[in-house]
């Protein structure tokens, strides 16, 4: 096959001047979408959770922000729980930045949210100022958006959730983004139609709406007679099983919790390493912001793979040639590949690496294809990153995975022992698990009114 002097096939140019002009019309959208984020300025969202799913998962965010050396909310962190979260679900956070909500309520006359969305969310409205004087621990200027992390199955996170959003959208011009969990089937019908109404909710009020699936990710990793699993061993009786959820403690879901706290920070505090990249290919973390702008629901693809490391002796050999260049590498030391090779072998991975991270198990499984816009991030020291691998992999979501807006970049970091790719996916709209969860709380909230009961004790909004 014929390649022009930057080694491009025919296909792969025509692709390339395609891409040339889609840069021309990114940066005229971005200046017609007031997004301004300075190149190699990684984005920072203030993360803000409400009940204990969102209690959890901004301390796990915090944990992922120690263990990868990432700085995704500068410490703008804060707590919004119906309960007091136990300590070790918020060992990250200070005390100063947990709010407690609704204890008037439980005081006055023992009345609990446990699962009431309605309650949740007029108690929210109820203790605005709370809420509000609460918010003053963000420091607003420094952030380009905040983050309401919450599950949506059940009252504090669900109703609660949706009114902080609000309560954020009257006060601050920055976007407003959710993580919104899903519940597990196993959970049963009420979190099913609670998480419906949430999501409705949530995605109306937010700028875009991340959703994890509780019922893909704890399934197949549920631990037999463990935490997560309360219903009988015979699986024959699963229909009359009664719903079951983990212990309060939450320590089930702490492996799904690591999962989408390490997608979460490998995709915003993209851009964080800044070392130096061919202009073109560094990662805009605008592009973030711009792929978020379609509003809906989103979700995540990840994968990694470890790199080989050098041995010790080796590395230093390099670490000293690179520095005094008098110095020969000797060949033993240049074993494994170094500086700008691009091999095929190179390029294959990266390219494999883009359609994992696609094909992997998205924070919400759907049909990738409708998807309205992506963005792909590679991220993995200069020498493992092969260009060409990644032009392809991105041609490869444009085409095959049919998504019209690819947009794509790189972070090269050379302390990293593992190159990943993370794909956003934005605005999905052919997801089956969303169909399965608003079929059936179509079937509860009929067989409830069949009933003559009411959903919640609290006025609907
Ligand atoms: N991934 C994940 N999901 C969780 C976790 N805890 C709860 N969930 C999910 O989130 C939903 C809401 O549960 P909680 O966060 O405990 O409830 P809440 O929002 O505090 O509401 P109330 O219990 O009514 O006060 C549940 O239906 C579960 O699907 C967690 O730590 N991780």
């Amino acid at each position: 096959m014929e390649h022009d002097d930057h080694g491009f096939s025919h296909a792969e140019r025509v692709h390339e001047d395609h891409r040339n002009a889609e840069h021309i019309t990114s940066a005229i959208r971005h200046a017609e979408s007031g997004v301004h984020l300075p190149r190699g300025e990684a984005v920072k969202l203030a993360v803000v959770g409400v009940g204990n799913a969102g209690c959890r998962l901004v301390n796990q965010i915090l944990e992922a922000e120690q263990t990868t050396g990432r700085n995704l909310c500068n410490g703008n962190t804060l707590l919004i729980n119906s309960t007091e979260p136990t300590f070790d679900a918020t060992a990250h956070v200070p005390e100063a930045r947990r709010l407690t909500i609704g204890d008037v309520y439980w005081e006055a006359d023992g009345t609990d949210i446990d699962g009431d969305p309605d309650l949740a969310a007029e108690i929210a409205r109820e203790e605005k100022n709370d809420i509000i004087r609460a918010f003053d621990h963000i420091e607003f200027h420094e952030v380009d958006g905040i983050l309401v992390i919450a599950g949506l199955g059940r009252g504090t996170g669900g109703g609660a959730g949706a009114v902080v959003i609000d309560h954020l959208k009257a006060i601050c011009d920055e976007p407003v983004y959710a993580v919104g969990v899903l519940p597990a089937d196993s959970e049963g019908e009420q979190e099913a139609l609670t998480a419906a109404r949430s999501l409705q909710s949530f995605v109306s009020k937010a700028d875009n709406v991340i959703a994890f699936d509780n019922d893909a990710w704890l399934d197949g990793e549920r631990p037999t007679g463990g935490a997560l699993d309360n219903r009988p061993e015979d699986d024959t009786a699963d229909d009359e099983a009664p719903p079951s959820r983990p212990e309060s403690d939450g320590s089930g879901y702490a492996a799904v919790n690591a999962a989408l706290a390490e997608r979460l920070v490998a995709l915003f505090a993209a851009g964080e390493f800044r070392e130096p990249s061919a202009e073109e290919y560094r990662m805009d973390p605008s592009d973030i912001i711009r792929a978020l702008d379609t509003g809906g629901v989103s979700t995540i693809g990840y994968a990694s793979f470890d790199l080989p490391q050098p041995g010790r002796l080796r590395s230093w050999v390099r670490a000293l040639s690179d520095r005094f260049a008098w110095i020969p590498e000797p060949s033993w030391a240049s074993a494994t590949p170094r500086g700008d090779e691009d091999t095929p072998t190179d390029a294959a991975k990266i390219n494999r690496l883009v359609r994992e991270a696609a094909r992997s198990k998205l924070t919400l499984p759907c049909e990738v294809s409708s998807a309205e816009r992506a963005l792909v991030v590679l991220s993995g020291p200069s020498k493992t990153v092969s260009r060409q691998g990644f032009e392809g992999g991105r041609y490869w979501l444009e085409k095959e995975a049919d998504i019209v807006d690819v947009m794509a970049g790189d972070e090269l970091n050379e302390r990293a022992t593992a190159l990943t790719a993370v794909v956003l996916l934005s605005n999905v709209t052919d997801v089956d698990r969303i169909t399965e969860i608003q079929e059936t709380a179509v079937e509860h909230q009929q067989s409830l009114r069949t009933e003559g009961k009411q959903y919640g004790t609290a006025r609907s909004e």
